[in-house]
């Protein structure tokens, strides 16, 4: 067996993005997006293929667990100490805990405590506050103990070969730097070209919590899948298509129903936070995200705490906690997972195992794709631009050899 530590990291962001991989045996893992994450892998180099990979999002720090049992990966934000193993599913246990407290602090209409204040402070991958100078030191040793994820790319080829790559990206946080203010979370011109270059070589799919058409402002590609909502919002590319699609036209809305009441909701949302300095509400159509970046941290328990006096009035509705963000949505079964599926099976890939899902996410409600590619034992998550394209470069340059020996 041998053994990998993966990181890919993506230059020009203040941001570090580490891919990962766990054991043969789908040991995978996702962590939340907290400020601090580390990780270790072991993988099977003939197993390759079997193995679900996840993207996870380390802006600040990251810190090796080598040598710990069970490795996988750890979220220790606003601590200093080295965290409990999770199992798999990303979350400590410390973590489950604040969230499960806040949600029965929810049901029971409670006013969320500290562990709020705390999970927030977690989620997001730009506060600095918690980083210290032994935890920078530990980062750059960790960097130096670990390749780049770039260097298993033959191995991540290898496993995908004969097999159709389809590719799933997440926007924030992804393919655009987190910001203060979420419109102007503008992807760069290289990204787009990385992304337009992906798309001529595989089906591609932005699956974002945003609304579809503000994504596409942003984003500008017309060749790609969009699935904005948290999935909700699904639409086919709208030139260059070439893929096996079951229908030339993909338009889906699970949620339609909803559309009113989000409405109604956003309306509610926007009047009862105008009073909390810097608290944004953002309409995403099928969803409504709460914003607390802005906000005093002080503030953040009252700013909650309105939020969910709003949602616990609509029983059609909840929330998710994603990164100082707090997502509304409709109570469906449907989320970025089930995205996925539909996309695949749009693309004619149901129940085949001669494809090859990459998903490419950073955040609480990218899991739900996560937890789909572990359920299909299929696929790999991955990062950012560099990845994207050497990945480009390798089809390009397979093709041509292709070519050549006709
Ligand atoms: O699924 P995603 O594409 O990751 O979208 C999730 C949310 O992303 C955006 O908020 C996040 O990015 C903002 C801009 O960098 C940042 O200011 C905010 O704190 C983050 O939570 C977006 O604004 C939300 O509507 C999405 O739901």
């Amino acid at each position: 067996m041998g053994k990998f530590h993966f990181r890919i990291s993506q230059s020009g962001f203040i941001r570090k993005k580490h891919f990962l991989s766990t054991s043969g045996k789908l040991k995978s893992c996702f962590f939340t997006s907290s400020s601090i994450v580390s990780f270790n892998i072991e993988a099977e180099r003939e197993n390759m293929g079997n193995q679900n990979v996840l993207i996870v999002d380390a802006f600040n720090l990251t810190l090796s667990t080598e040598g710990l049992p069970n490795p996988s990966i750890y979220s220790i934000a606003s601590q200093q100490k080295r965290p409990p193993v999770v199992p798999c599913g990303g979350y400590t246990n410390k973590k489950k805990l604040m969230l499960q407290n806040l949600e029965t602090n929810a049901a029971a209409g409670a006013r969320p405590n500290n562990c709020w204040v705390e999970s927030i402070r977690a989620s997001s991958p730009t506060h600095m506050k918690s980083i210290t100078p032994s935890l920078l030191e530990e980062k750059r040793a960790w960097i130096i103990r670990h390749p780049s994820a770039l260097d298993m790319f033959h191995e991540i080829t290898e496993a995908s070969k004969g097999k159709q790559i389809v590719m799933f990206l997440d926007y924030d946080g992804t393919l655009s730097p987190i910001v203060e203010n979420p419109d102007r979370a503008f992807m760069s011109g290289k990204m787009r070209r990385a992304v337009r270059q992906l798309a001529k070589y595989f089906p591609t799919a932005i699956v974002t919590g945003r609304c579809r058409d503000k994504v596409y402002d942003f984003v500008k590609l017309a060749e790609l899948y969009y699935a904005g909502s948290h999935g909700m919002d699904i639409k086919g590319p709208t030139k260059g298509l070439k893929y096996n699609q079951k229908s030339k036209v993909v338009n889906f809305q699970p949620a339609s129903e909803f559309l009113p009441l989000i409405d109604k909701v956003y309306k509610v949302l926007v009047e009862k936070t105008k009073s909390t300095p810097g608290a944004r509400v953002e309409n995403n159509k099928f969803c409504i995200s709460v914003h607390f970046r802005c906000v005093d941290e002080k503030k953040w328990n009252d700013l909650a705490q309105k939020v969910k006096e709003v949602v616990n009035e609509y029983p059609q509705l909840n929330w998710r906690q994603g990164r100082m963000v707090m997502e509304i949505r409709p109570k469906i079964e449907w989320d970025k997972g089930k995205a996925l599926e539909f996309l695949l099976e749009c693309l004619g890939f149901a129940d085949c195992s001669s494809v090859f899902p990459v998903y490419i996410g950073d955040d609480t409600t990218d899991e739900d794709a996560f937890k789909i590619l572990r359920k299909r034992e299929q696929g790999f998550g991955i990062l950012v631009m560099d990845f994207l394209q050497k990945l480009v470069r390798w089809k390009r340059d397979s093709a041509d050899t292709t070519k050549s020996k006709v």
